[in-house]
């Protein structure tokens, strides 16, 4: 793909004002360590190339300085990357916002929700193999000293309908998939399931082009 000649070239992010704008780059850069971090700590916000931890830095100290309340709004198309942004903006909180041990615990709480939610709300489509299947509304609240002392994370309109139907080369919610092959034996026992997905009409992922032959085999059989 070609990249506006502006885009800063190893990270694949540019400004438009202070709005970011992220391509997914598909393969893990290195640029989300704990010293991009630190680099990102406190530091006005041009100084340095366009990333997402000084999108999240800018809005938490105007927070703190101006004690009210601001928000980072992500938005995309399917793939464009949303899901792990957010994730990369908590982390970012998780780790350099001051914190105590009790305080720690709203931390992991915040960063290990997020598997449990991606095992009921995500699942494969064409276009994205771990689609978040639902809107997302998070909040973290911080105390006085900038510290997070709670959060809220709010779920909506999830696409219930994908639990008894898919499109062809999309699958159904992880979580079915997750129990059949990592439940132990009792649980599936107890639940009269077995652990192959294929006996489960709801389960069974037809691949795209072999849903298409099946669909020119059935057309050319009718003629
Ligand atoms: N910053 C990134 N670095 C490396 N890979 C990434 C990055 N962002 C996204 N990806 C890859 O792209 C995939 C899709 O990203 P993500 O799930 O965040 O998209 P999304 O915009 O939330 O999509 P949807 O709206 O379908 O939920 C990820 O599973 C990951 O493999």
């Amino acid at each position: 793909p070609r990249f506006p000649t502006c885009m800063h070239s190893f990270s694949l992010q540019t400004y438009i004002g202070t709005l970011l704008v992220s391509v997914n780059p598909y393969k893990e850069l290195d640029i989300y360590t704990v010293t991009q971090m630190q680099l990102y700590r406190g530091v006005n916000f041009f100084e340095l190339p366009p990333h997402l931890y000084a999108i999240a830095d800018n809005a938490y100290r105007v927070m703190c300085s101006e004690y009210n309340n601001h928000f980072i709004l992500i938005s995309g198309e399917s793939g464009a990357g949303k899901t792990e942004a957010s994730k990369k903006i908590l982390q970012y909180y998780a780790v350099t916002c001051p914190t105590t041990e009790q305080l720690q615990i709203v931390r992991d709480r915040l960063l290990l929700s997020n598997p449990v939610l991606e095992a009921f709300g995500n699942a494969k489509t064409l276009r994205n193999d771990n689609s978040s299947r639902f809107g997302k509304y998070m909040d973290i609240q911080f105390d006085f000293k900038g510290a997070p002392v709670g959060g809220h994370i709010l779920s909506y309109l999830i696409e219930k309908s994908r639990v008894v139907h898919q499109n062809h080369g999309e699958r159904n919610f992880h979580i079915f998939y997750q129990l059949l092959e990592g439940g132990d034996k009792d649980l599936l026992c107890w639940l009269g399931l077995e652990r192959n997905p294929q006996k489960y009409a709801y389960l069974i992922q037809v691949s795209a082009s072999l849903s298409l032959s099946l669909h020119l085999t059935s057309r050319i059989v009718g003629m």
